[in-house]
């Protein structure tokens, strides 16, 4: 195993006072697709991951891959496009979707945190019955003539229910899952779904005590760009309205915001390409991020 950094020794040097709060907690640790980077950002990541292990904590890992799938269809030579952030995912883009998700780059990142130490085990949400899904509707209204369009995204999902038997398994034995973002309907349909409404899900269904999406910006910016530290359910909703979040932002704080409703005691948005994000969040006082409370 590898020895621990400079920097982690010195977050466990104050850590402490926070390993007591989340011992044998669920952490769930949605890991986005831009925070995955290059190799070397991965392979720190796995470190933190398989160190939280080590201290006790119980984290869950779910991954996205919009880039990485990004990177296949251009090879392939195929278009795609999006819909409110979402992937318009017909019978082929599905194949090349789970292909990428549920092949390499699950696979890259259970290995990064088993190379660390820990064991990992890449799944996908069709394992074991774990994510349920259903077809998502999306509708949106012309703004003149306020006639509502019902928009067809395909094979693209939302989690109807979660059965975690698997994931308390592999808890259980001190195995850390690491769960791709595919589903699969009741009459054996397989769904591509956004990661952060996986992960989303997958906390509340397992009473997490933190939910945190790692990102490729600090957190939630104000209008003058700078990171809003903590933000209550209200003051999430009023941003959305006032139009100051926007785009990519809006899935990642109502994801935040229904895990935290679900019973999840916090869920933060940050930057997972900053060393060590996951500890200096868990168990520094400054934080990182932007942490959203009930
Ligand atoms: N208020 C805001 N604060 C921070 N980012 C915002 C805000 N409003 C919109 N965004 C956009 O949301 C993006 C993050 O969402 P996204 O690109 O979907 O992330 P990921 O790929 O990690 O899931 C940011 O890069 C930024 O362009
Ligand atoms: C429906 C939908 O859009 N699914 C996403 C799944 C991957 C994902 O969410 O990846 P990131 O977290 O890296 O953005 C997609 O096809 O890109």
């Amino acid at each position: 195993m590898p020895e621990p950094t400079p920097d982690q020794m010195e977050i466990v040097a104050g850590a402490l006072p926070f390993l007591k709060r989340y011992d044998d907690q669920i952490v769930v640790v949605k890991y986005g697709g831009h925070a995955m980077g290059e190799e070397g950002t991965a392979l720190r990541f796995g470190r933190d991951v398989a160190f939280l292990e080590q201290v006790g904590v119980n984290p869950v890992v779910v991954h996205g891959g919009g880039p990485q799938i990004n990177a296949m269809l251009k090879r392939l030579d195929v278009k795609s496009t999006f819909v409110q952030g979402l992937r318009v995912t017909d019978a082929a883009m599905l194949d090349v979707v789970e292909m990428v998700l549920a092949g390499p780059v699950n696979k890259q990142v259970a290995e990064a945190i088993t190379r660390a130490g820990a064991i990992a085990v890449g799944i996908s949400g069709k394992d074991g019955g774990l994510i349920r899904a259903r077809k998502l509707t999306r509708t949106v209204r012309d703004p003149d003539s306020r006639i509502e369009q019902v928009l067809d995204l395909g094979f693209v999902g939302e989690p109807e229910s979660v059965d975690t038997r698997v994931l308390r398994l592999l808890i259980g034995a001190d195995i850390v899952p690491v769960v791709a973002p595919v589903g699969v309907g009741a009459d054996g349909q397989t769904y591509n779904i956004n990661a952060d409404t996986v992960a989303g899900a997958i906390a509340g269904a397992l009473g997490a005590e933190r939910l945190l999406m790692m990102t490729d910006v600090a957190g939630v910016l104000d209008r003058g760009g700078k990171l809003v530290p903590e933000m209550t359910v209200a003051e999430v909703q009023a941003g959305i309205e006032a139009g100051w979040i926007s785009g990519g932002m809006i899935p990642k704080v109502e994801t935040c915001v229904s895990a935290v409703r679900g019973g999840v005691k916090g869920a933060v948005i940050m930057d997972g390409r900053v060393p060590h994000a996951v500890l200096r969040e868990l168990f520094t006082n400054r934080g990182a991020g932007t942490l959203i409370r009930a």
